[in-house]
C-alpha cells in the first residue's frame, strides 16, 4: 500500500515537475511534509541528513575547505543499528529544506550517542556552530543555522507552559502541540536590528568583549515589546554609542541562530554630521569608532581572522561574507563609491 502511495505520489510530483517552477514544486512539497506526517515518515526515509551532537554541527573536511555532510537515510540507519539505537530516531529529525529534485533534509541530534564514536565512524568531527560558520560557504552556513535553531527550540519545548504535561512535535517539526487541551506551540524567532551607522563619509563599527579579537561589527540591538523597527534602530543606536539618527533605510533581513533564534533587521542609519562624537555605553559595548572607506575596503580584503599586527595590535577584519553585517559593510562601501565627490 505504502509503495502504491509512494508510486502515485512520485507520478503527481512528475506532474508538477511540468507544470511549475523548481521554486514553486519546492514550497508546495515542504509545505506537504509540513501538513502530512504519512508523507513526511515516507522522505524520511528517502531523505538526507544532517547531523549534530548536543546542537554541534557534524563537519567534513576534502582539502582545506570544510563541508557540512549529507547522510543518506540508509547510512543513518546502519550507524543507528551498529550502535544499537532504535531505526525509529529518525523520527526525532526536523526538516530543513529539500533539493531541486524535492528530496528532503533532515537535521538528527545524536547527542544520546558517544560522540568520538560517531566522528571515527564517519570520519569528521562536531564542530561549535559559530566556529563552523567561519568554515563553511554562505549554502551550508544557512541550512546548519536553521537547523541548530529548530533543534534548540524542539529541546527547550518539550513541556507545555500552561498544563505542564509534555508535548509533542509534528513529523517536520514545524510545531508541537500539548494534547490534553490542543494548544500550538510553533517556533519562535526574535526580531534584531542590526544597523550600520554613517556620517557622511565615515561608518561606525562596533565590537562586545566576547568577540574575537580585531572583529568589529554593525550596532545590533533586540526589539522590545511595542516596538516598530525605526523606533528600535533610534534607540539602539542612541543607546550603545549616545548619537541621533537623522535617517535610516532598510537594506535586507536573516535568520541568525545565536543566541537562541533570531530574525536579523538590517538597516543603514545617517547621524548629523557636526552631532557625531561617539559616547560608548561600556555595558554593551568593549569598543565603537568611526572607520574610513580606505580602511572598510583594506579589512574587507583581509581574512575573516584575528591578525596581530608589529605593534601588538590586531588589525580590522570583519564578519564573514555571507552575515548580514557583511552585505551591509559591503553595500555602505558601493554607497560611497559611487558618490559624487
Ligand atoms: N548576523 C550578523 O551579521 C550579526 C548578528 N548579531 C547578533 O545580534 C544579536 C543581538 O545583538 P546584541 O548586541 O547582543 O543585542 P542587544 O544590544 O539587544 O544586547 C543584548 C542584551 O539584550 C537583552 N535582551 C533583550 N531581549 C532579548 C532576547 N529576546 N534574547 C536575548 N537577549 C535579549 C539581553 O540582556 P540581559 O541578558 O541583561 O537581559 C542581552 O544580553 C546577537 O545575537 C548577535 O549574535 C550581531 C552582529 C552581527
Ligand atoms: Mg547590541
Amino acid at each position: 500500500m505504502a509503495m502504491l502511495y509512494q508510486a502515485v505520489y512520485r507520478r503527481a510530483s512528475f506532474m508538477w515537475c511540468r507544470l511549475h517552477s523548481t521554486y514553486v514544486r519546492k514550497m508546495r512539497y515542504l509545505f506537504e511534509l509540513k501538513e502530512d506526517d504519512g508523507l513526511c515518515r515516507q522522505a524520511q526515509n528517502s531523505g538526507t541528513f544532517y547531523l549534530f551532537h548536543n546542537l554541534f554541527p557534524f563537519l567534513q573536511k576534502v582539502g582545506s575547505k570544510h563541508f557540512a555532510s549529507q547522510i543518506s537515510a540508509s547510512e543513518l540507519k546502519r550507524i543507528l543499528k551498529k550502535f544499537k539505537q532504535d531505526e525509529q530516531k529518525l523520527e526525532d529529525s526536523v526538516l530543513i529544506g529539500c533539493s531541486d529534485e524535492c528530496m528532503a533534509y533532515f537535521a538528527l541530534d545524536l547527542g544520546s550517542l558517544e560522540k568520538m564514536d560517531i566522528e571515527s565512524e564517519l570520519k569528521g568531527s562536531f564542530t561549535e556552530l559559530w566556529k563552523a560558520f567561519f568554515q563553511l560557504d554562505g549554502k551550508d552556513a544557512r541550512l546548519l543555522s536553521l537547523a541548530q535553531a529548530l533543534l534548540r527550540w524542539h529541546d527547550t519545548h518539550r513541556y507545555c507552559s500552561k498544563t505542564g504535561q509534555p508535548t509533542r512535535k509534528n513529523l517536520a517539526g514545524s510545531k508541537r502541540v500539548c494534547h490534553t487541551n490542543e494548544i500550538i506551540y510553533y517556533p519562535q524567532m526574535s526580531p534584531v536590528v542590526i544597523t550600520l551607522v554613517s556620517d557622511g563619509s565615515r561608518c561606525l563599527l562596533a565590537r562586545q568583549a566576547s568577540f574575537p579579537q580585531g572583529m568589529y561589527s554593525a550596532l545590533a540591538g533586540f526589539c522590545d515589546v511595542g516596538e516598530t523597527l525605526e523606533e528600535t534602530v533610534r534607540r539602539e543606536v542612541a543607546e550603545e554609542v549616545g548619537l541621533e539618527v537623522k535617517s535610516m533605510w532598510y537594506s535586507a533581513s536573516q535568520h541568525w541562530p545565536f543566541p537562541n533564534s533570531s530574525l536579523m533587521i538590517a538597516c543603514h542609519a545617517m547621524v548629523w554630521p557636526q552631532q557625531n562624537e561617539i559616547r560608548v555605553n561600556k555595558l554593551e559595548l568593549e569598543a565603537a569608532t568611526w572607520f574610513s572607506l580606505e580602511e572598510v575596503v583594506e579589512a574587507l580584503r583581509r581574512e575573516p581572522r584575528p591578525l596581530r599586527q608589529e605593534d601588538g595590535r590586531f588589525s580590522l577584519w570583519l564578519p564573514p561574507k555571507w552575515a548580514i553585517a557583511h552585505q551591509l559593510i559591503q553595500e555602505w562601501v558601493k554607497q560611497q563609491s559611487t558618490m559624487p565627490a
